[in-house]
């Protein structure tokens, strides 16, 4: 047949998230008798339940998708590549040690994927790696149910090609040598599926801008793969390939090559796969399938209508008799499961614009039926030059060019913020997000709790962070408080640093269970920006005046960047993002406006997403860097000078944006850090970085409590890279992330040994100061403390700011 449809790949939560809570009751005792079959027996339906869903929608081919954790860190498992720190373990304890660490054995790092906000186990690789006993048993029992479920003709195995692999893994290795190592075991596997239809092997890898540089590896790969006498589909997503690519991607011996039409949603740049093909062709040859991935998997705009006019179009151009498999653009794990689910929550004027997984999959099906059915020509044919096209900015975002700068450069503006001791200590923002805090945001959804009442249990928990952190006026009984030098109020009252914005705004719509992954167990769900974004009101205040009210010591105030909001929602596709990011910077704007004006006076505008929105192709980047810097500059850039502005970033390779972190003109820098190994300190000092940073100094998604070694080693690691010209009090003590995963009985230890290690680092700092030792310049909090601050004594260093009720805010030294 010509036209078939094909998926390749569906969420892997389950409808209702049956994942999270397997994984999470098995974690929570994996040695209970029966937990290990009752993980794998829930896994087995969830997988069992999407492949049903897909077919029944169908869909001619289904791709055999699914995890326990992460695709990655399975290839990585089947492999035998994990690292000797796991060897002592092995199967799914061996497993999960990877993903979330062990005693003496930390996680592997985190990353984003690709463009995504999903995270991935990175692979370690060294100059030896390669397969040790690999073991595929797993993937070909999943490949053995998907056929009992979906009958051998449909049931598609999905392999993550041993490129991507390597080219997503970290180390000191030689990518060729590593890949050629990978190949027999890929190609043992292809001869076990022999007979088992077109096996997809995803390479996303090839999508990023190394992609050119990747020929004699996926020549000599794929060449060697084919011996196996198996038919293969090679898949690419998450954007178009370069034009050199393109050339030899499609005359490689595969059976199918599978493309993506749309690129990022919403994206500014075009996508090029049509006009790639309009140029030069795709093979004629019999046996090459075009997978032709016109339906969004990122987005979750219906757009049956224009799959089926690029399809006819498509057609049009290569002839009937070319093989086409119509497919999402990506897998279609980005998106939520069924939008049957928000039926009574979405306005129904919305709901009929939207289609997640289940009806995408019906889309394809549905799409293909119709250009099966219809005489040619009844389908208009789009012309292929205009599904490049960028979506206008609308003329009435042209901002004045003065908004975008703060009234005093950094330079000027440092002296009269907040100074800290050496070392000061922090939290990026979120504390644990309770049973408690979830059960009474789900009874105040439901109406068992009014609004007064929600509002009073959430200040009750600002109160029990606020005490827990602070040295004095602790107000939290329950715990001995920690002694923190810059307090945050805890984030209670968010669901998601997102949803909670999306939420308060103007534009934005929420669903009831669009859960999509984002790493392991842990899920989000984007809000729907639908129309143009405004501030009604207030957003943070009320929980901030309640945090300062409590405390001497400074608290933050704690927003979400423009950039961050637009990345982590499903986006307009008929404006830019670049303006959606611009409309959401100047709702921002105001609330930072409202946050001095109450009183704070360091604000954090976190954008872990910065990094993620970043085009893959290096030619791409600078008008994306130009409009996300613009949009946090926006809103932030109305701070007064004597406010501090601290930006946080993570789970993302940074080295490479430096010029453009520096341009977002915030005063301190706080970074993941910790479990990438002090790549960004080392980036960073190397960079001359002139402003103050805060490098995570543990991991937090793990529950392993960090020891005051670790973290004093972690400073002393720091001091060492000569970053800040060894100024100790512009190296704020932090953890990589948000704790709100965490449990308090981890979080309490942790920071604990956060504040004994940043002491005894002061403390080591000052007698080198003393000792006139190091070389390093004495920097000017220090210069304060010896012109008269006794060092074991609490004492005010300055007065600064009116809090509420105009009480002064004094700042502590020790
Ligand atoms: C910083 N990160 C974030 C990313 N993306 C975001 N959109 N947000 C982020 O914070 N990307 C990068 C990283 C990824 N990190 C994380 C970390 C943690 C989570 C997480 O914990 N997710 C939660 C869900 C959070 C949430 O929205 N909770 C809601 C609803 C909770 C719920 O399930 N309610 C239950 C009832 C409550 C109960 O009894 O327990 C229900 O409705 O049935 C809330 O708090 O109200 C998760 O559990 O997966 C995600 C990404
Ligand atoms: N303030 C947020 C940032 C996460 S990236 C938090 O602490 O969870
Ligand atoms: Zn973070």
């Amino acid at each position: 047949m010509a036209l078939l449809s094909g998926t390749i790949g569906f969420p892997r939560t389950g409808p209702k998230r049956e994942m999270k809570k397997a994984l999470e009751l098995y974690w929570a005792n994996p040695a209970a008798k029966g937990a290990k079959e009752t993980l794998l027996a829930t896994a087995a339906e969830v997988e069992a339940q999407a492949w049903r869903c897909q077919a029944e929608a169908g869909v001619d081919l289904v791709g055999l998708d699914g995890t326990l954790y992460d695709q990655v860190l399975d290839f990585s498992h089947y492999l035998g590549l994990l690292p000797k720190r796991f060897q002592h373990l092995s199967g799914l304890d061996r497993y999960f040690a990877a993903a979330r660490g062990a005693p003496g054995a930390p996680a592997a790092d985190m990353s984003k994927y690709f463009d995504t906000n999903y995270h991935y186990l990175v692979p370690e690789l060294t100059p030896e790696s390669g397969p040790t006993s690999p073991d595929w048993s797993l993937l070909l029992d999943r490949v053995a149910r998907g056929q009992a479920v979906v009958g051998v003709e449909k049931a598609v195995p999905i392999l993550l090609g041993p490129n991507t692999l390597v080219g997503l893994a970290k180390g000191d290795f030689a990518r060729s040598e590593v890949v050629a190592r990978l190949v027999p075991a890929y190609r043992q596997l292809l001869e076990t599926l022999k007979g088992l239809g077109v096996p997809e092997i995803h390479e996303p890898i090839l999508t990023r801008d190394d992609g050119a540089t990747l020929e004699a590896d996926f020549g000599a790969c794929y060449a060697s793969l084919a011996g196996a006498g198996v038919p293969i589909n090679l898949v690419v997503y998450y954007d178009d390939v370069s034009e050199a690519t393109y050339k030899w991607l499609v005359q490689l011996p595969v059976a199918a090559v599978s493309l993506d039409f749309k690129g990022v949603p919403g994206n500014d740049q075009g996508c090029h796969t049509a006009r790639l093909i309009a140029k030069h062709g795709f093979p004629q040859a019999r046996d090459k399938r075009l997978g032709a991935g016109l339906i969004d998997g990122r987005a979750i705009w219906a757009d049956q209508g224009e799959a089926a006019a690029m399809l006819a179009a498509l057609r049009a151009r290569l002839g009937p008799d070319q093989r086409i498999c119509l497919q999402t653009s990506t897998p279609l794990q980005h998106v939520p499961y069924d939008k049957r689910s928000e039926e009574g929550h979405l306005p129904a004027a919305l709901l009929c614009r939207i289609a997640f997984a289940q009806q995408k999959a019906q889309e394809l099906a549905g799409t293909v039926a119709t250009l099966r059915t219809s005489p040619p020509g009844s389908i208009p044919a789009l012309n292929l030059g205009l599904w490049t096209g960028a979506a206008p900015t609308p003329a009435e975002l042209q901002f004045k060019p003065e908004l975008f700068f703060r009234s005093e450069a950094y330079e000027g503006r440092r002296g009269r913020q907040p100074c800290f001791p050496p070392f000061p200590t922090t939290t990026i923002g979120s504390f644990p997000q309770t049973p408690a805090i979830r059960r009474a945001r789900l009874q105040f959804k439901k109406g068992a709790l009014s609004p007064e009442e929600y509002r009073e249990r959430m200040a009750a928990e600002i109160g029990f962070a606020i005490g827990a952190q602070a040295s004095k006026g602790a107000e939290c009984p329950l715990v001995e408080a920690l002694g923190l030098d810059v307090l945050v109020h805890g984030e209670p009252e968010r669901s998601d640093m997102v949803e909670y914005f999306g939420l308060k705004l103007a534009g934005f719509h929420f669903t009831e269970n669009g859960w999509v992954q984002s790493y392991g167990s842990r899920y989000v769900r984007p809000p729907i920006i639908a129309g143009d974004v405004s501030r009604l009101e207030p957003m943070t205040v009320h929980e901030y005046l309640i945090a300062q009210g409590l405390t001497t010591k400074p608290v933050k105030g704690m927003l979400t960047g423009p950039v961050t909001i637009l990345q982590w929602s499903f986006v307009r596709t008929d404006v830019s993002r670049k303006a959606q990011a611009l409309q959401i910077a100047a709702a921002l704007r105001g609330e930072v406006e409202d946050l001095q004006a109450a009183g704070c006076r360091i604000i954090q505008v976190d954008e872990p997403a910065l990094r993620e929105g970043l085009p893959l192709k290096h030619e791409r980047w600078a008008p994306y860097l130009d409009w996300a810097v613009n949009a946090f500059r926006l809103a932030t850039a109305v701070a007064r000078p004597d406010v501090q502005v601290v930006t946080h970033l993570c789970y993302s390779d940074f080295e490479d944006i430096m010029g453009a972190i520096d341009a977002m003109d915030a005063d301190v820098l706080t970074i993941e850090n910790s479990r990438s190994g002090n790549e960004m300190i080392a980036a960073l000092a190397a960079s001359g970085y002139r402003r103050d940073v805060g490098p995570g100094v543990f991991d937090v998604h793990t529950p392993v409590v960090p020891t005051v070694g670790f973290m004093l080693g972690k400073l002393r690691s720091y001091m060492e890279t000569g970053i800040l010209g060894g100024d100790a009090t512009r190296i704020h003590v932090n953890p990589d992330c948000g704790l709100k995963t965490r449990k308090w009985e981890e979080v309490l230890p942790a920071l604990r040994n956060m504040v004994l290690a940043a002491k005894t680092a002061r403390e080591e700092y000052i007698i080198q100061q003393k000792a006139g030792e190091g070389g390093a310049p004495v920097p000017a909090a220090t210069a304060q403390a010896k012109a008269g601050v006794a060092p074991s004594a609490p004492h005010v260093m300055a007065a600064a700011g009116e809090g509420e009720g105009g009480k002064a805010l004094a700042w502590w030294f020790y």
